[in-house]
């Protein structure tokens, strides 16, 4: 059977991509940390994933097991020399942890076999895969560089699934929303998995998806959250809020369209679509989830500033853009480490200098001159 390894047996881990190798006839061998779910994946071999509509329609995912990277280095290594696939869904942050282990994996499997192996990171992050691998080859000496990358294909990807957190604690199942899109980018022929989409250049597949679908779930979660909502789409109906999610992915639009000549009235049915996505009630998606980690989402090829940099390079109006970053820079949940380090930083040192140094904005700048008005504004 062909096989898999994938880094991250978590929410898009088991409910999408996992899923998908699955379905295309795969062996999959998730490599996790939490051992309560190892431990449940090689014991019941097997889950559903349950979409989040009227009908709750269940897929079960079978052919499945675990290994604890921490605790079966040897195994995750063996798991690598046999795979056709390796990928990630662990979080950005997390990719320079892993890779020791991959770079080990490449190692062996660089001695053992010459069958071609695809690297593919699905982290909401652009050019993730290019991360991992530089992150790997750091691990290299230069002799195990060439003969690695005579075989490893790295492809760069965007994956697009809401997966929320799940309520269901001790069961491997996943709720998950229907819509999904991966797109992998690549020129060579790979071997075809369900689901998955192949493209020769990703760059306006993953700025569309990023500065729509997750532009426009950061603006929901930091109002959601300022506004003392629990989900997203308690949020969403909230009027004024959903006119500033509509205003601000109006600013993003007018950029990609003009970034990638897109067709403005196909692009207006792509961002009516994703907010349909998120009024979905069945996911009961947490504002705290889709915030979290706010100096990542405040990075300055993220979500939030990048597409606020590229609007007003570009000419165009950015001033909902400024706003939501001014509504990020107030994400005080005590439980996300990243919102207590943020807020920390705004308390000891002012938040023009937190905008230069987690988003890379210099105070005299029109942008963070104008993000530091609204957040003014937001804090009365
Ligand atoms: N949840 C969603 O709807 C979507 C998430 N993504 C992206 O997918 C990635 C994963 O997100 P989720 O699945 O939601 O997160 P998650 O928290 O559900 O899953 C992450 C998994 O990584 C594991 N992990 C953490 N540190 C590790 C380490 N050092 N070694 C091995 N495993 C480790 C965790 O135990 C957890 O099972 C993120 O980059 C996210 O942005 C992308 C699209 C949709
Ligand atoms: O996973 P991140 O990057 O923390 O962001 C939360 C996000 O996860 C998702 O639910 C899935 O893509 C995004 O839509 C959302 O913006």
């Amino acid at each position: 059977m062909k096989q898999a390894v994938h880094f991250g047996a978590g929410n898009i881990g088991r409910g999408f991509i996992g899923a998908l190798f699955s379905q295309s006839g795969y062996h999959v061998t998730f490599v996790d940390i939490a051992d309560q779910i190892i431990n449940q994946l090689n014991e019941e071999k097997q889950y559903n994933v349950k979409l989040a509509t009227d009908q709750q329609e269940t897929v079960m995912i079978t052919n499945v097991s675990g290994l604890n990277n921490l605790k079966q280095e040897n195994e995750v290594v063996e798991a690598i020399k046999e795979a056709t696939f390796l990928t990630t869904a662990i979080g950005p942050n997390i990719l320079p942890r892993i890779a020791p282990l991959i770079a080990k994996g490449l190692m062996a499997r660089a001695e053992a076999s010459s069958d071609k192996l695809y690297v593919i990171a699905c982290e909401n992050q652009i050019s993730a895969t290019d991360l991992l691998k530089g992150y790997i080859l750091e691990h290299l000496d230069e002799g195990a560089k060439e003969k690695v990358l005579a075989n490893v294909a790295f492809l760069n990807s965007a994956v697009d699934r809401i997966v929320p957190i799940q309520n269901n604690q001790g069961s491997l199942d996943v709720l998950v929303e229907p819509y999904h899109e991966w797109v992998v980018e690549t020129t060579e022929e790979i071997p075809h998995i369900e689901g998955m989409k192949i493209v020769p250049e990703l760059a306006p597949f993953i700025e569309r998806k990023l500065f729509t679908v997750n532009t426009g779930h950061a603006v929901i979660a930091y109002f959601g959250y300022l506004a003392n909502k629990e989900t997203i789409d308690q949020t969403l109906a909230d009027e004024e809020i959903y006119n500033q999610v509509k205003a601000t992915l109006g600013e993003t639009g007018a950029y990609l369209i003009n970034q990638y000549n897109l067709d403005p009235v196909e692009h207006q049915k792509y961002i009516d679509k994703i907010i349909s996505r998120f009024q979905n009630a069945h996911l009961n998606d947490g504002v705290t989830r889709v915030g979290r980690s706010p100096i990542r989402k405040l990075g300055p090829e993220d979500r939030l500033v990048r597409p606020a940099l590229q609007a007003q390079k570009a000419g165009l109006s950015y001033t909902n853009l400024a706003k939501a970053i001014a509504a990020a820079l107030l994400f005080d949940y005590k439980e996300d480490e990243d919102a207590v380090k943020l807020q920390a930083m705004i308390q000891e040192h002012g938040v023009a200098y937190a905008l230069q140094e987690v988003s890379g904005l210099d105070e005299s700048s029109e942008l963070a001159k104008e993000i530091i008005g609204h957040y003014e504004s937001l804090k009365k």
